[in-house]
């Protein structure tokens, strides 16, 4: 549905996004992660047909963004990270009147408008001017907007920026509420954003992809992210030479102002090499050891690990990420 090439933009002579290649099928929610100024506005506004590329090509159900950029409005549905909304219009002015800008025949435009305000719960709020509505209402707003002609793709920025964490809620389950038939990119830079919504992530790091997998892949394949976490009473500095030799541990840590942890118990942390699994011998030498073993737990990487993982390398020291580039 969404097929992105090669991408580049190249502000003066500051490059926005270099090389962005990626796909979105129909259906699918893609979660376009990446910290600030990493260059998601860049790729979203270009794909929305609002910003030509340097170079590279995008098409959105087969039109090119750029050579068919009237075709390609008509199929998607953008929302950009300051919604372009009326004050001074009531919520279903303001949608009768997108959807005449879109090109929707006078006669459907009812329907459409009043689809669009029940998809986005607006019912009780149709009537009333958009300067008096709260933040979170604006949104469900610039969203109806967005879908007001019904395509099958959109394309939201930063959706949630700036609403209090009831409002965060009620917008990501109307966005997973769209989803379906379409396809959707949504761009964050909110990482529980992409778990709890998204089905693939790309993430984004100054201007290049880095990765893109489910989130699930992306934890799985980050090496050496898994391991261990003990609570234990004894030495905790003879226990970390001791299983510092095991196979399969790679790093042992005492950790350090655990709170709620009583006085004579330490928390060794330890982080295991990919693909292997040392806890039977890590809780073998330790109650060996004599060493009071009250706690044992597996850790494992979370999306946090990944993006930090990701986002925080060096550039040119390995680039290549962990996800499967496409
Ligand atoms: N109109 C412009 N002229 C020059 N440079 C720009 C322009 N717009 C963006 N940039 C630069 O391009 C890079 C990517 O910006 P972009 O807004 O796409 O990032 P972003 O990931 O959306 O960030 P944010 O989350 O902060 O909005 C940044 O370095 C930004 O400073």
């Amino acid at each position: 549905m969404i097929e992105v090439e090669h991408l580049s933009k190249i502000y003066a002579s500051t490059p926005a996004i270099q090389d962005v290649t990626f796909n979105v099928e129909a259906g699918e929610i893609l979660g376009f992660l990446g910290p600030n100024g990493a260059g998601k506005t860049t790729t979203m506004r270009i794909l929305a047909g609002y910003l030509p590329a340097s170079s590279g090509t995008a098409r959105i159900a087969g039109y090119d963004v750029h050579e068919n950029s009237m075709a390609v409005r008509g199929k998607i549905g953008y929302l950009p990270e300051t919604p372009p909304l009326y004050p001074e219009m009531t919520v279903e002015g303001f949608l009768h009147f997108v959807a005449g800008i879109k090109g929707i025949a006078a006669g459907d435009r009812n329907s459409k408008v009043n689809s669009a305000i029940a998809r986005c719960n607006l019912e009780e709020k149709r009537k009333i001017l958009i300067r008096k509505l709260s933040k979170g209402f604006r949104q469900r707003v610039g969203i109806a907007q967005a879908i007001v002609h019904d395509p099958p793709a959109i394309i939201l920025d930063e959706p949630t920026v700036g609403l209090d964490p009831r409002q965060i809620i009620d917008v990501r389950n109307l966005i997973k509420s769209l989803a379906g038939d379409r396809t959707i990119i949504l761009s964050t830079h909110i990482l529980p954003e992409v778990s709890m919504t998204c089905s693939r992530v790309a993430i984004i790091n100054r201007g290049s992809i880095v990765a893109i997998n489910t989130p699930e892949n992306l934890m799985a394949q980050l090496a050496g992210g898994g391991g261990y976490e003990l609570e234990i009473n004894g030495n905790p500095i003879e226990l970390q030479k001791l299983l510092q030799l095991l196979p399969g541990v790679s790093l042992v840590e005492i950790a350090d102002n655990v709170e709620g942890l009583p006085p004579d118990r330490f928390l060794i942390r330890i982080v295991s090499e990919a693909g292997l699994e040392p806890g039977r011998d890590i809780a073998a030498v330790t109650v060996g050891a004599g060493i009071g073993l009250h706690e044992m737990r597996r850790t494992r990487a979370t999306l946090e690990d990944v993006f930090l993982e990701l986002t925080t390398r060096e550039m040119g020291s390995g680039e290549e990420g962990v996800g499967s580039r496409e």
